[in-house]
Order: structure tokens, then sequence, then C-alpha cells
């Protein structure tokens, strides 16, 4: 059974709230996280994230559908049962939201407080916490003597105190820097393997995603549009949204600059991106397939990417030869891999952006750099 089971949740938020008309935040998600799971949900501000972790926390109450954190149904659940769920769950934040007026021994002592440890246990629990997250040397600081990394260890250490099984981390690098994001990341992942407490990491950003998640479900307009195990989603994007982020941080698809780059410098040759993999497709394979039409093959971009061991990649391919024979070509090889077209679009066509869920990866929407004047088509093929 899940530990956190989501059904056809919807929540909106009435017409007196914005300009008369009704806000839906959440739109008919489902999903499960296994306890154990880091799971990831990614998403462009306003997609709906921090609405479904306030759900998920009992925060707020769910306008319909069926929230089950441990088999208990939250949705309806009058508030003196929420309370002892809610305890279970730990939460963290992008600003930390740490008490400026207590210590960092404080801050940390004060969920334990409320849940009224007594001074001998708090202190033990305190200190036990401290030593954990790498602060023991900080504990009579307040929190404007700490960094921003020093900061959200003490987030982590006072979201940990009542030993809940689940943490909810909103947002809880995106105002660090990069060597504090990492090591910041580097402390949840211990918290889910030594501790064993199951992780939902909201973020925007790709890489956050790629360093610790488990799992990633990507949502869009307040529902979820792709989800499942992070090398899956990684290596085979399937929608727009999932491809945009994706390509952010996956290397060897090539941006709208770079297939245009390789559009002219091969101006007669087709273009195909080919996604390889670990236990999977075989470049060797795709070479032999590809020469077997007698085409002229090179190879004129690609790289290969890592992720819990199993690594992918995209190469990029200048075919040359007799158009049937290049189609030929193309079709022997999805049949065992994924195979994207790169076209160049005339420079007069205007830039849109790309809902199209028959576009490959990289796909252009013309946001990110200005250069919108090719595309990627994909073309099906073995997943
Ligand atoms: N209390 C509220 N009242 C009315 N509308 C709200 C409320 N909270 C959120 N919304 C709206 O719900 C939608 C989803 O917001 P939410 O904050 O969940 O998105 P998000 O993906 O977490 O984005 P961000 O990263 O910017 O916080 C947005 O359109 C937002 O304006």
């Amino acid at each position: 059974m899940a530990l956190i089971s989501l059904r056809d949740v919807v929540k909106e938020y009435p017409s007196s709230a914005r300009n008369g008309v009704a806000v839906r935040a959440v739109d008919g998600v489902s999903l499960d996280i296994q306890a154990g799971d880091i799971y990831g949900m990614i998403g462009y501000s306003g997609a709906g994230k921090s609405t479904l972790v306030r759900l998920v926390n009992a925060l707020e109450p769910a306008t319909s559908g069926v929230i089950e954190v441990d088999g208990v149904n939250l949705v309806g659940l009058p508030e003196r049962d929420l309370r002892p769920i809610r305890s279970g769950i730990g939460m963290i934040f992008q600003q930390f939201n740490l008490f400026n007026s207590r210590t960092v021994a404080g801050n940390v002592a004060y969920p334990l407080r409320v849940a009224k440890w007594e001074k001998a246990a708090r202190e033990k629990r305190v200190a036990e916490l401290l030593d954990f997250v790498g602060l023991a040397d900080k504990a009579g600081n307040y929190p404007d003597q700490l960094s921003g990394g020093q900061k959200q260890r003490v987030g982590i250490a006072r979201a940990l105190a009542t030993q809940p099984r689940i943490l909810l981390a909103d947002e809880a690098t995106s105002a660090l820097d990069p060597q504090t994001t990492s090591d910041v990341l580097a402390l949840l992942q211990k918290v889910n393997r030594e501790l064993g407490v199951t992780i939902i990491v909201i973020t925007h950003e790709m890489d956050v995603i790629k360093s610790i998640a488990t799992h990633v479900a990507v949502m869009e307009s307040g529902r979820v549009v792709e989800r499942g195990e992070v090398f899956d989603v990684f290596s085979n994007p399937q929608a727009p949204a999932t491809r945009r982020f994706v390509s952010t941080v996956v290397q060897g698809i090539p941006n709208p600059h770079e297939i245009r780059e390789l559009s002219e410098r091969y101006p007669s040759s087709r273009l195909i991106a080919v996604s390889v993999r670990s236990g999977g497709t075989e470049q060797a394979e795709v070479f032999r397939r590809l020469q077997s039409e007698n085409l002229g093959v090179q190879l004129v971009f690609g790289g290969i990417n890592e992720i819990r061991g199993h690594s992918f990649g995209y190469l990029t391919f200048a075919l040359d030869g007799e158009s049937h024979a290049v189609e030929r070509g193309i079709a022997a090889v999805q049949e065992i891999a994924e195979v994207s077209r790169l076209e160049r679009v005339p420079d007069d066509v205007e830039a849109t952006i790309t809902h199209d869920p028959d576009t490959g990866p990289g796909t252009t929407d013309g946001g990110t750099d200005g250069a919108a004047d090719v595309s990627l088509e994909k073309d099906g093929g073995a997943r």
C-alpha cells in the first residue's frame, strides 16, 4: 500500500479569492507515493505544487477527491483527527521560517515543547538532531548569525524533531547557491537513507530532481502531465513540459542554436537524434542499421548522462543518401530506439510554444533563448 495516495484531488479557491473568478489550483491529481521514495514534484510557477503539498499536510482542505496518508483519508476529517496526522509530517521552506528570537537549539526544541516533551528528553533530542545535521557547535547561535545553508539545516532538524515519517520540502534549496544546494540535498538524501523518511520535494529546478529524486511528477496548470521513475522520465520524456524541463539538465539534446548550426553545416543531410540507454539500445546497433542502407552516417552531436548508475543519452546523426534509403534507415532504427527528426523551420516562421505531444525532446518554445527557427519532431519508437 502506498504511504501517500491521491485520487482525483481537486482544490478550488472560491471566486472571491481572485477578481470574481474561481481558481482551480489542483485539477484532478492522482498519485501514489511509496514509503522510502524521494518524490520530486516539478512545475513552473503557478502549476499548483505548493497547493498540493498544503493538501497533503492538511493545512488546507481539498475541494474533492481522496488524500490518504498511511491509509487514512484526510478529506473531510475533523480538525482533532488531523492533528496527529500532521505531527507525522515535517515541512521545510524556501525562506527557512525560523524564529529569529530563538537560538538554533530553541528553534529545534520548539515542536518538542508543543508536543510537551520533558526538558531532559528535549535536550537530548535537540543535541542528537544538531549532531545529525552537522550543527552541534551552533546550538547557542541565533539564525541571523548563520548562512542560508546552515539555516536550512536548522529547518531540517526542526522538521525532524518529532520523528515524522514524511518530510515535505517546498523549494527548500531555491534560495541557496549551487554548492550549498548540493550540501542540503545530500543531507536530505541522508535523512531518507538513514532515517527512512519519505520525502516530497517541490521544485522548479530539474537539477534538484536529477540529484536526489527517485520519482518525479511534472505539474502544469494544476494537473500531473507526466510521472514515473526519474530515469524513465529523463531518458524518454513524453509531455512537452517534461521535455522542456529535461532539456535543461540532459546533455546531448541540441538546443535551437545548435540545431540551426548543424543544419547550416550539413545542408543536404537529414538530421536525426536517437535516444540510447544502458541495457537498451546499443550505439553499435544503431550505426549498423543505418549503414546497412549504405547511407553516409556522421555522428555530429551527442551526450551521455548518468542517473543512479544508469546511463542514457542522445546521439545526433547527419544522414546522406537517396531519400528512400534514408527513410528505410530511420525506420530500421525506430524499431530499436526513439528517433527525433531535427527540422529547420523557415526563418520567417514565427516561433510559437509547441504543445503538440508528437514533438520531440528539446522542442523549441521560443522562450528560452529567442532562437526558435528550428524544430525537433519525434517519430515514435521503442521506449
Ligand atoms: N489562497 C489562494 N487563493 C487563491 N488562489 C490561490 C491561493 N493559493 C494559490 N492560488 C493559485 O493557485 C495556483 C497554484 O498556485 P501554487 O502556489 O500552488 O503554485 P506553485 O506551482 O506552487 O507555484 P509557485 O512555485 O510560484 O509557488 C496559482 O494560480 C495561484 O495563484
